[in-house]
């Protein structure tokens, strides 16, 4: 009797696994025909991944996919065209006419990112970056203020002096006669740097064992499965994750950083003490009366601050990091920018300064090329908020459809950059410049939604450059596996191998 009511169970068990697997198997086939009723070019999905190839390691990226899915519409001759992640429909933007529509002319039907955000259970994981409409704007507003050329200017010398760091850690690893882990090392400056700017706070991430900042920068891009699975869900059903009342951000990385900032404000409150950095901008608007529409909350300065030291470190430190690596495969565009930035100087009595920065063209036209090739981010995404009609077709965006761009994939296509794999700075003189879309290399983004902070990640990455060019000649160290290739487990870009550094001092 125990055997035949066990056995029953058994059945009902598969029964019930049978009968759910069907019910989302047809679910996901009517999904499937969305592209194909609307009239899209879209490319064939699979069960049940749609047109994602990429899933399941410690965390989950559709960047690289993003380059795939561009390439294969425009070899196809689209100008756009649909595609799958699991159910969900994406539009992928190929022509650059349409991704101008989308970033700037018709911005109003666009203003939201894709990125998850649950304002109502985490306000303090809900900053700039993820931010939807209608508080994205009045934030955008409060916050543009703080990254001015004046305000750039204020914080120069704070980041001269983390750049101070750098330059004798690299001095002290090569006179051991080491080679240079340059993501680590940038990574280690460019958190000085926004450990200062933004918390108020000496890092010291050269010297490993006292930096909180740095493991705190470090365990922000890794995870579990546990912290995969809530990234899965979240890029998937923004919905889903809102009911579960899912966060945007570890727990522990918000608790720490809201200590950091209520100890800096309490210390500088009682102390009266100002300093020239983002903490003190952003505390000065948190003392305007709550009527008034410069006044932030203090869970928006825990929140932005932390997004400053997320957006700030990872993305400047890549853009260093990929343009070191091609400086050291290319001796002679090492040689040419070095010379260049030597001549600046000199009429600058030897000084590093804002303005000497702005006028090393060929040290930008060579940030520029590296960016092309290895864009810190690598897609961006809006979503639809409101109904909008393709312009000459009459294909209908529907509100809450995901659109993307790939700034890899243009960057990389041989019609608008031929022999594209090939580094060469010359693609950015201002003439070949005006030859080209100005949507075709958009390593910020564009429109009203574009980076808020490229003034300061280009001033810090030129800062970092021009000391290390002008305190070692680079070439790449036989520890390093080449060629670099792109990691398709972040969402920020990432190589798969380490990058070591050999470098001679001057
Ligand atoms: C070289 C360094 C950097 C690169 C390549 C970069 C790139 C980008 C890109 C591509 C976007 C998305 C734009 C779009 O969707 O149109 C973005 C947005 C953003 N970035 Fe940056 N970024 C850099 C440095 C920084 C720094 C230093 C900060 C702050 C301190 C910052 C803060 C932000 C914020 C707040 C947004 C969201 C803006 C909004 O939604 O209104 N970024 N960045």
């Amino acid at each position: 009797m125990g055997l035949y009511l066990s056995e029953l169970v058994v059945i009902d068990v598969l029964f019930v696994l049978v009968a759910s697997f069907l019910a989302v198997w047809v679910y996901f086939q009517h999904c499937y025909k969305y592209w194909e009723k609307k009239g899209v070019p879209y490319i064939k999905p699979s069960f049940p991944y749609g047109n994602i190839k990429v899933i399941f390691k410690r965390t989950i990226s559709i960047t690289t996919d993003a380059k795939d899915w561009y390439d294969e519409l425009k070899s196809k001759g689209h100008k756009f065209g649909g595609v799958y992640s699991f159910w969900r429909k994406r539009l992928v933007l190929v022509d650059p006419e349409y991704i101008k529509d989308i970033l700037t002319k018709d911005f109003q039907h666009f203003i939201d990112r894709d990125a998850f955000s649950n304002e109502k259970d985490d306000p303090k994981g809900t900053h700039l970056f993820n931010i939807q409409s209608p508080g994205w704007k009045s934030l955008r507003q409060k916050l543009t203020p703080t990254f001015t050329s004046g305000k750039m200017k204020m914080m120069f010398d704070s980041l001269l002096v983390c750049s101070d760091y750098m330059i004798d850690y690299m001095k002290k690893t090569v006179q051991d006669g080491q080679d240079l882990d340059s993501r680590e090392i940038l990574a280690s400056f460019t958190t000085d740097v926004i450990g200062s700017v933004a918390f108020g706070v000496e890092c010291n991430s050269f010297d490993s064992s006292k930096s909180d900042f740095r493991i705190r920068g470090r365990s922000m891009f890794t995870g579990n499965w546990l912290s995969g699975l809530r990234i899965f869900i979240a890029s998937f059903s923004p919905e889903i994750s809102r009911k579960l009342r899912l966060r945007a951000m570890k727990d522990p990385t918000t608790t720490f950083f809201t200590e950091v900032v209520r100890s800096t404000l309490e210390y500088r409150k009682k102390n009266n003490v100002r300093r020239p950095d983002f903490l003190q901008l952003l505390l000065d608007m948190h003392e305007e009366p709550i009527e008034s529409e410069k006044h932030v909350t203090f869970n928006q300065i825990v929140a932005n601050t932390i997004l400053f030291f997320i957006a700030g470190f990872d993305t400047s430190s890549t853009t260093m990091n990929f343009t070191l690596y091609e400086l050291a495969r290319n001796p002679e565009i090492q040689k040419k920018t070095r010379d260049e930035i030597n001549t600046v100087l000199a009429k600058h009595d030897g000084k590093i300064t804002y303005e000497a920065l702005q006028e090393m063209t060929y040290l930008q036209q060579v940030i520029d090329e590296a960016m092309r090739l290895w864009p810190p981010l690598i897609t961006l995404g809006r979503i639809c908020t409101k109904d909008y009609i393709l312009r000459d077709t009459d294909v209908v965006i529907e509100k809450g459809t995901s659109v993307m761009i790939s700034p890899l994939g243009l960057g990389r296509d041989p019609e608008y950059f031929p022999n594209p794999e090939k580094f060469d700075p010359e693609r950015f003189t201002p003439e070949e410049k005006a030859k080209r879309h100005p949507y075709i290399h958009i390593p910020f983004g564009e429109g009203p939604r574009n980076c808020i902070g490229l003034r300061f990640g280009l001033m810090q990455s030129r800062i970092g450059i021009v000391r290390v060019l002008t305190n070692f000649k680079l070439s790449i160290s036989p520890k390093t596996k080449l060629p670099l290739t792109i990691s398709s487990e972040h969402f920020l870009l990432k190589s798969n191998e380490k990058l070591y550094l050999r470098a001679e001092k001057i």
